[in-house]
């Protein structure tokens, strides 16, 4: 591998005495991981000039009005990473700091089409971040799925472009997802690449109800077939969902820290967490884009912990929820749910 920029030292985590709660981690955008310090360090080693003079300034424009300015950021600084040592590097500094953070298995998200768009090929992506994943099991004591995600805000016809140029690739893969602008995107436009993904034996995944309507949480339900939403925190406008969501226990990724950055909501005490809690859904806490909005996985649920007087049961359950909705087999599930209930009883 190539020579690893510099790892900025983690935040100390403060679950519990015991250390972080075991957990997985479920909404994790790679790219979203990129610090200002392995942004400039890449840059360098790459010869991109970036529209920013230093790291500190890169931070100051570190306050977004929505999604879309976050975005315009987040595409921006992928300009950095090109080849495979790049992914591969990218992917081990965040393995590294989940590791730190009580991360036991990370489903990780890549946006292909925002790669593909610079001249830097699938292949490339998908190998660079497959070398990291295939050591993070000895190197950190983390398993790892990959789930490849469609940009919405492009066209149907692009996501299958891009899913046909990944089928090389598929045996690294085991979902896709859907991500990017939501609003005027709805799921439905994406019919046809989900269902061949579900097709070739792949999970599905889709951000639903971030910034978009309820409707668009049905839409990737009944149309596309998902397994899990990604945020779906607007489900709590639409009774009828909240019921059909708690009955069929879909998932939802949620991630606390992101919806404040990103103005979804306005305060984290105002969050909705307690009440999907209370209405039976099956939610998980997650980081999003932690790189960018303050916080790793246990950073969020220290930060859920402190703004909502969640106590130790409740965040047992965000941690037991956070396995039960992953991808992961039925025996490795209950191997890290024994984990999670050691860590509760101090065992
Ligand atoms: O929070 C998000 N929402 C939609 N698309 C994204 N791509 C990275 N992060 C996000
Ligand atoms: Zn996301």
């Amino acid at each position: 591998m190539a020579s690893s920029p510099s790892l900025p030292p983690s935040a100390p985590s403060a679950a519990s005495d015991t250390g972080p709660w075991p957990k997985a981690e479920l909404h994790l955008h790679i790219e979203g991981t990129l610090e200002p310090e392995l942004a400039f360090a890449l840059a360098e080693r790459n010869g991109v000039t970036l529209p920013y003079a230093t790291e500190d300034e890169l931070r100051r424009a570190y306050s977004f009005a929505d999604l879309q300015s976050f975005l315009n950021l987040y595409y921006a600084l992928m300009a950095v990473l090109r080849t495979e040592d790049d992914f591969a590097d990218l992917a081990d500094a965040y393995l590294a700091r989940a590791k730190e953070q009580g991360v036991r298995h990370a489903e990780i998200f890549f946006d292909p089409q925002a790669h593909t768009a610079r001249g830097v090929p699938v292949g490339t992506v998908v190998d660079g971040l497959a070398r990291a994943l295939d050591r993070a099991q000895e190197t950190y004591g983390i398993s790892t799925r990959l789930i490849m995600c469609f940009l919405r805000d492009e066209s149907a016809e692009s996501a299958l472009a891009t899913f046909e140029a990944a089928r090389p690739h598929l045996h690294r893969i085991a979902a896709v997802g859907l991500d990017s602008a939501e609003v005027g995107h709805p799921p439905a436009k994406f019919k046809e690449v989900f269902a061949l993904a579900r097709e070739a034996g792949l999970k599905c995944v889709a951000h639903a109800g971030e910034e978009g309507p309820a409707a668009y949480v049905w839409e990737a339900l009944d149309v596309l077939g998902v397994d899990r939403i990604d945020h779906g925190v607007r489900c709590m406008e639409d009774e009828r969902l909240v019921a059909r969501l708690a009955a069929e226990q879909v998932p939802l990724t949620v991630c606390p820290l992101s919806n404040v950055r990103l103005r979804v909501i306005d305060d984290l005490a105002d969050h909705p967490l307690p009440a999907m809690l209370d209405a039976g859904l099956l939610v998980t806490v997650n980081s999003d884009d932690p790189a960018y909005f303050g916080g790793y996985a246990d950073d969020n649920f220290t930060a859920v912990r402190d703004a909502l007087g969640f106590d130790a049961e409740t965040l047992r359950t965000l941690a037991r929820n956070s396995f039960r909705a992953s991808f992961l087999d039925e025996a490795t599930r209950e191997r890290y749910l024994a984990e999670v209930d050691a860590h509760a009883t101090g065992a």
